[in-house]
């Protein structure tokens, strides 16, 4: 008798768990199933629609979402996983200005190797902390002291395309770019400075580049995703030998200015041997932290070094690169881009300032029109904490939204004629009245980008400094370049250019 009742009771149990366990599931399907999108096959989901082929991956991106565009929302299974694509302006807001939906999705953790639980990856208490640790190093007076570097390294690069100029075959400038805005973020985030834009290679800067697009790669394929199979095969192999060269730089850079006196944060100590002002890097004002707090690791200025390396790099070369390429396309943009800048300069080769940026309001413009159809991160995940309500249907916890950057962006409502390249969008009086969710290349609400301000200022002076000596063409249509949109939007056929000097 006593065993029976042990069975009942296992088997009571068991049926509850199962029962609690099944009904979560059909309350998410049933949920989800209100949403319109491609149909589905049972445990595969859509998965096997998937192209596999990059191009034709975010070719097939742009057509579903062409085909849910009046609603701005498409449902998909990734398996079993529930995914929902969101890009109107109103759908954008309900999660993007939330406090609760901030979890990054599953992707993000293959970037934990590298970047740890840093700012970018970090959800929760840990993240809240760090964001409020975090915000005053990007502080307009002290992005004011990276506008020598900004300079510096676009003169540079200006002074190498001279050996482009006039010459009849284009070039791909997007390389180009990417050591430039390789050197800057070295520069500004650790203050070392490790040439990128020189002729040698650098063990550093071959490490970051491929690191990043081991990552982009290991997203892409869920086959690469299980750490006992990667860490077996050859792009896993590659994957641990960057992590130790970007890992070991760090530390002993961070070790090395641990033991030098601190820097006067505001800028002002004079280089005794260069004779000029010595600079101050974000790690000098991480160090500031650590030496008030220590419960503020070396790892986790590490992590942090580490982040700004990563996400402040990708991002700024791409959207440089896509502005060069809509200016070379565009000549009555460039036209008036050449006008504003005389305007500004005259014929002097002198340094720009932070009150020039704020003269050239057009430049803001192009630059501002560009992220809208090139947005250098297209689109993002977070991983739903709890229910919440888009276009009044709950989306269950659990699921996976998909912020469409690169959509939204393409709303006819908000950019009549979306496709067109039209910098005049971006005037005060043709904004004003647009939703404040329709234009969101750096995010929105609590999460948004922390370097915003930083990337904007850098582009501009990347972009002046070029744009002042040389007119461009470019030779390619966007659609030429066979755009991906990976975890950055970039060209997978590169950017090519002929460019001829203005003076
Ligand atoms: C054109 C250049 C850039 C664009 C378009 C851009 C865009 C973005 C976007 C869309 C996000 C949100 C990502 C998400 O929620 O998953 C983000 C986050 C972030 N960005 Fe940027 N970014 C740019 C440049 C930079 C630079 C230069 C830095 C650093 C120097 C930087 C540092 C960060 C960090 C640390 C985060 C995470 C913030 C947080 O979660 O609190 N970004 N960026």
């Amino acid at each position: 008798m006593a065993v029976s009742i042990g069975v009942v009771s296992v088997i009571v149990t068991l049926s509850a768990i199962l029962t609690y366990f099944l009904a979560k599931i059909l309350r998410v399907f049933h949920l989800i199933s209100k949403f319109d999108g491609p149909p589905a096959l049972p445990i595969v989901g859509n998965a096997h629609l998937f192209h596999q082929d990059a191009r034709e991956f975010f070719k097939q991106q742009e057509e579903w979402m062409k085909r849910y565009e009046s609603k701005g929302i498409m449902r998909l299974w990734l398996g079993p996983m529930p995914l929902l694509g969101v890009y109107k302006a109103q759908h954008m807001e309900v999660v993007m200005s939330s406090s609760r939906h901030i979890k990054k999705g599953y992707v993000y953790t293959f970037l934990h190797p590298w970047l740890g639980r840093g700012l970018l990856t970090s959800t929760g208490q840990k993240w809240f902390h760090r964001r409020k640790l975090l915000t005053p190093t990007f502080h307009f007076s002290i992005l004011q002291n990276f506008m020598d570097v900004f300079n510096e390294q676009s003169f540079i690069m200006a002074k190498k395309m001279e050996k482009f100029a006039d010459q009849s075959e284009p070039f791909n400038i997007f390389p180009q770019i990417t050591y430039c805005v390789l050197d800057i973020i070295c520069d500004t985030a650790m203050g070392k400075s490790i040439n990128a834009q020189g002729e040698g290679d650098n063990e550093y800067v071959t490490a970051v580049i491929s690191m990043t697009n081991l990552v982009q790669e290991r997203m892409k394929k869920p086959w690469f995703w299980p750490d006992l199979l990667y860490d077996n095969i050859q792009s896993g192999k590659k994957h641990a030998n960057n992590l130790r060269v970007l890992h070991d730089m760090t530390t002993k850079i961070i070790k090395q200015r641990l033991q030098e006196p601190p820097r006067a944060l505001d800028g002002s100590e004079e280089d005794a041997v260069a004779g000029k002002r010595r600079r101050i890097a974000f790690l000098d004002l991480l160090l500031q932290m650590h030496r008030e707090d220590p419960s503020f690791t070396l790892e986790d200025i590490r992590e942090e070094v580490d982040t700004f390396m990563f996400e402040g790099h990708d991002t700024t070369a791409a959207a440089a690169s896509w502005t060069i390429l809509m200016i070379g396309r565009h000549p009555e943009v460039q036209t008036r881009l050449h006008e504003e800048l005389d305007e500004v300069f005259g014929d002097s080769d002198r340094p720009i300032t932070a009150d020039d940026l704020q003269k050239l309001q057009y430049l803001n413009c192009v630059f501002k029109e560009t992220l809208r159809l090139c947005p250098s991160v297209p689109m993002i995940g977070r991983d739903l904490e709890e229910d919440c309500v888009i276009d009044g249907k709950v989306v269950p916890k659990g699921t996976l939204v998909v912020l469409g950057i690169y959509a939204l962006h393409r709303d006819p409502e908000q950019f009549p004629d979306p496709e067109k390249f039209d910098p005049d969008r971006f005037l005060l009086e043709n904004s004003t009245k647009r939703h404040p969710y329709a234009y969101v290349p750096f995010s929105a609400g609590p999460r948004n980008c922390i370097g915003q301000k930083f990337a904007m200022m850098e582009d501009k002076v990347i972009l002046a400094n070029l744009m002042r000596k040389f007119s461009v063409q470019a030779i390619q249509t966007m659609e030429e370049t066979n755009p991906l949109g990976e975890l950055i939007m970039r060209p997978r056929d590169g950017i090519y250019v002929k460019l001829s000097r203005r003076k």
